[in-house]
């Protein structure tokens, strides 16, 4: 496939029933999704398999680097199945919950979590269907069932979603559903798995010495969509790999209003740590049904790209709309549009604390002054690891930023962050020649011509692959 696409912001696109086919698939792709998100929330590890095996095959004939993503559903709290599909609601009805399955009616309704009488307190607020029904929490008997009066909300609906904002949910992070799902997870070469209702640290330190126990090297990202992860986000962020803003949960786990400024927040501390960060939910959700988006849309997606979003997510509107591809066109036109503001760049230009790997860092912080500062054409990595990817891209370079490296796998992984490019590459001979070699190979495929200035990155002496010790500016002859 031809790399025509060289915008920084990357689209992840979840599958569903409107593109978990082969020529979907290929045709999102096309239209410049870098990265496919399977949501365990819904489908089968059958149906999961058929998607992960295109996109491997995908990835294999058109020479691409497409991310694959699974998100675990966690303990996400549901209604059961609602007679006759929903019920219809009135202020002040009383509801009775219950942790035992049952055909849901007025007498009483199935609640998934068995602990909820235990665990809620009267005068805590329940949210049902995104925040679309109100309840509030008038009495519990302490064992099974607990009585809710409906503030608001027109029909209660099935297996509708349950946030419960006031309550200290006493569930793992990690069901037993989510540990059936990791089990077939770890098995595929999932290059990214995202833990949904994070709540504290633990729970990435869990998921991880689970993923290692298998020794599979996929990484983490954190959803961050409940009010306890917004109150731990620093010690959340040193530990995970990546972070999801999850604006659906999140915008009915705190107050609507403190969206704007916790993707803010979340976004600039995430660059700031070099950690990749997605903008999710609803970005283009008018799209589900229309062929364009709304205004209010076209400027969330511009301002996502502003605030320096790694990435972007699509949801319903590829996994289940009408036009995951027009989707996918549209919303990689207006990044195109917004990448154009030069307040993006190298507003993160300050070198990272003293770590164990500072030494390395300061190429990849100095690689990105220099390339500013000679008007580079790109900045040129080999990695092992990702470090040296993951840190030259956080800091935000208007260069191109091309990643060589032999593993396969870490490529597919890297594809997730912003504005890496990656090429495969497993001819090591000495560092002169390598770098003379992978400019020649980005000269040949029109990456490069001559006359541009480019800064190599590496580490000398080649053959012990260590660190990234070693910074280079050439002019392609
Ligand atoms: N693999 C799948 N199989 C069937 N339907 C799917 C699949 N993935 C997504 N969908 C449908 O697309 C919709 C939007 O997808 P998305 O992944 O955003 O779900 P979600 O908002 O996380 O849903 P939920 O809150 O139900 O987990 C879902 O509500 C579901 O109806
Ligand atoms: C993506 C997701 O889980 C959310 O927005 O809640
Ligand atoms: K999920
Ligand atoms: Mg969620």
């Amino acid at each position: 496939m031809e790399i025509s696409n060289f915008q920084k912001t990357k689209i992840l696109a979840t599958v569903g029933p409107s593109s978990n086919n082969y020529s979907t698939l290929l045709g999102l792709v096309k239209a410049g999704v870098d990265a496919f998100r399977l949501n365990f929330s819904h489908g089968t590890h059958e149906a999961h398999l058929k998607v992960f095996e295109y996109i491997q095959y995908i990835n294999k004939k058109y020479k691409t680097n497409i991310s694959i993503l699974a998100d675990l559903q966690g303990p996400k709290l549901r209604v059961g199945e609602i007679e006759n599909g929903r019920m219809a609601l009135k202020k002040g009805d009383i509801l009775t919950f219950v942790n035992e399955p049952c055909l849901g009616n007025a007498e009483k309704i199935y609640m998934s979590y068995k602990q909820f009488a235990q665990d809620v307190k009267v005068g805590e607020k329940v949210l049902v269907d995104d925040g679309n029904v109100q309840l509030l929490v008038k009495e519990t008997n302490g064992t099974n069932e607990v009585k809710l009066e409906v503030l608001y909300g027109e029909f209660l609906s099935s297996r509708k979603g349950v946030n419960l904002p006031q309550t200290n949910v006493s569930l793992p992070s990690l069901t037993e559903k989510d540990l059936r799902d990791l089990d077939f997870i770890l098995q595929h070469d999932f290059n990214w798995i995202a833990l949904s209702f994070v709540r504290s640290p633990k729970d990435i330190e869990d998921l991880r010495s689970r993923i290692q126990a298998k020794k599979s090297r996929a990484k983490i990202i954190a959803k961050i969509e409940k009010p306890e992860a917004i109150d731990n986000i620093d010690e959340i962020i040193d530990i995970t790999d990546g972070v999801m803003v999850a604006r659906g949960d999140l915008g009915v786990e705190v107050p609507m209003q403190r969206l704007p400024m916790l993707q803010k927040m979340i976004v600039e501390k995430c660059i700031k740590k070099a950690k990749p960060v997605i903008v999710a939910t609803q970005m283009m959700d008018s799209m589900i049904k229309n062929p364009t988006p709304t205004r209010a849309e076209i400027i969330d997606v511009a301002n996502a790209v502003i605030d320096g979003a790694d990435v972007v997510m699509l949801s319903g509107e590829t996994a289940m709309g009408i036009h995951p591809v027009k989707v996918v066109e549209a919303m990689n036109d207006i990044i195109g549009e917004a990448e154009k503001m030069d307040s993006i760049y190298y507003r993160h230009l300050t070198p990272s604390e003293k770590s164990d790997s500072f030494l390395s860092d300061a190429i990849c912080y100095n690689s990105c002054r220099i390339a500013r500062q000679v008007d580079a054409k790109c900045i040129i990595g080999m990695t092992k690891s990702g470090y040296t990817a993951f840190m030259v891209s956080s800091y935000r370079p208007k260069q191109s930023i091309f990643i060589f490296s032999s593993d396969e796998n870490m490529l597919n992984t890297l594809n997730l962050v912003w504005g890496i490019r990656c090429f495969y590459y497993d001819k090591y001979t000495s560092t002169d020649d390598t770098i003379k070699d992978v400019q020649n190979l980005l000269a040949a495929s029109g990456h490069l011509k001559t006359g541009d200035i480019v800064i190599n990155t590496g580490s000398m002496p080649l053959h012990e692959r260590k660190k990234t010790n070693m910074l280079k500016i050439s002019v392609i002859e």
